[in-house]
């Protein structure tokens, strides 16, 4: 047997969700440069979904419903409200939160399509109304109540933070969720795809998927890029920063990827967005630091920056709390592992790779009195 450590290039399955071919990342055949500039998030879980662009109904449907779903059970919250939520993270909040939420749903194990796309609804719908909620329990706040004719943007924001949000963070947060709504076969999406190719359900799937994308090699690595630069906290002090995490071989957060080589295409749209909203906020020196870093990262190791890097200080322009940055990839991305979760029911069958042996053989049962 032949073993790839991390499955480095294994083509595990086929997918007509989205792809990255030669550096370019499209979903359904439609170029991400495209959909970030035009593109609104709800078009794009439509287009996840449905593989085609939706009408101008079918996107006023979408919209209806996951507005219409976005409230959250009463229970969820007086869950939250039962803890001390200080230590609590807000990623490990998500992931309890939806396996919570899947109790209060008859379908839950419902197995067929139509019961499947619905509650694929209602999960998008409800995932941002449980982060804005958890951020405002934990701090003594009560949740606000989500509007049903008001975009997903809009109300993650406005339940966030009790006002309307600015046209300019309406426009760069949808950008942002567009940006990061799927991605091949990452570490998360591979985890729901394993995970509901037992034939288990959708709400087992989301909540395995959450697990994996905490982690600060996947989606965790945005809260650790703005923890990096509030660390370097001066442009001065970047080149020593990174110098000696270069010398005791640390790896730089938000640098590197599997898959591109020349370098991640929505890590250009994160930079502009930053630029632009750093400005506003009169905090430029955040996207200054992230620039020095990119600028040694680069030249000294030829890596470039992926999603979470530029991610970072935009989400931080936005007032948004820094552990809350994956909790928010994983408003985004929950469209992809749900398209993804449709497709691996489509065409299932069960994923269960093998492990090159490397323990002792031939050993024989010891007692207990004879064990050393
Ligand atoms: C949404 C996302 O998930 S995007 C990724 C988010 N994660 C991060 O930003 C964390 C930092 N980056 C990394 O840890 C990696 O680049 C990963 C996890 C993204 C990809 O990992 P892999 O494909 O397994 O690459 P691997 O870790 O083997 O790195 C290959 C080489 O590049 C180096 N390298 C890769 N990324 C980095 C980095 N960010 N900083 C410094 N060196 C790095 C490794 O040290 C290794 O060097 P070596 O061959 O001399 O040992
Ligand atoms: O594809 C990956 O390995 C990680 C990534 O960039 C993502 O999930 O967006």
């Amino acid at each position: 047997m032949t073993t790839t450590r991390g499955l480095e290039g294994v083509v595990a399955t086929t997918s007509s969700v989205s792809s990255i071919i030669d550096d370019t990342l499209t979903y359904a055949g439609y170029n991400i440069d495209d959909l970030a500039e035009n593109a609104s998030f709800e078009e794009v879980v439509y287009l996840l979904w449905h593989r085609k662009l939706p009408t101008k109904d079918q996107l006023a449907e979408i919209k209806k419903e996951l507005a219409e779903n976005a409230e959250i059970p009463q229970e969820v919250i007086d869950h939250f409200k039962s803890y001390d939520l200080k230590s609590v993270h807000p990623m490990a909040a998500l992931r309890t939160a939806v396996s919570l939420l899947g109790l209060f749903d008859s379908e839950a194990d419902v197995m067929d399509p139509e019961a499947n796309y619905r509650k694929a609804i209602r999960l998008q719908a409800k995932l941002p109304t449980i982060v804005s909620a958890f951020a405002r329990i934990r701090k003594g706040l009560e949740p606000i109540k989500p509007k049903s004719d008001v975009s997903l943007a809009v109300n993650f924001l406005y339940t966030l933070t009790g006002e309307e949000p600015s046209g300019v963070a309406v426009e760069a947060f949808n950008k942002a969720l567009v940006l990061h709504a799927d991605h091949e076969l990452n570490a998360s999406t591979f985890t729901a795809r394993v995970c509901v190719a037992t034939l288990s359900d959708v709400y087992s799937g989301v909540t395995a998927a959450i697990g994996a994308l905490k982690g600060p090699l996947h989606g965790g690595a945005n809260e650790a890029v703005m923890k990096m630069l509030k660390e370097i906290g001066d442009i001065n002090n970047v080149e020593s920063y990174l110098h000696e995490k270069f010398s005791r071989k640390e790896k730089i957060m938000g640098f590197g990827h599997r898959v591109y080589r020349q370098g991640d295409p929505r890590a250009k749209h994160l930079k502009e967005m930053s630029e632009k909203l750093t400005n506003l906020t009169g905090e430029p020196k955040w996207f200054e630091i992230s620039t020095k870093i990119e600028e040694v990262v680069t030249s000294e190791k030829s890596i470039p920056p992926n999603v979470d890097f530029y991610s970072a200080s935009m989400y931080h322009s936005l007032g948004i709390d820094h552990d809350l940055f994956t909790p928010i990839f994983a408003v985004s991305r929950v469209s992809g592992w749900l398209a993804h979760i449709l497709e691996q029911y489509e065409n299932n069958r069960l994923i269960r790779p093998r492990a090159d042996y490397t323990g002792p053989n031939m050993q024989k049962y010891v007692p207990m009195d004879k064990r050393g």
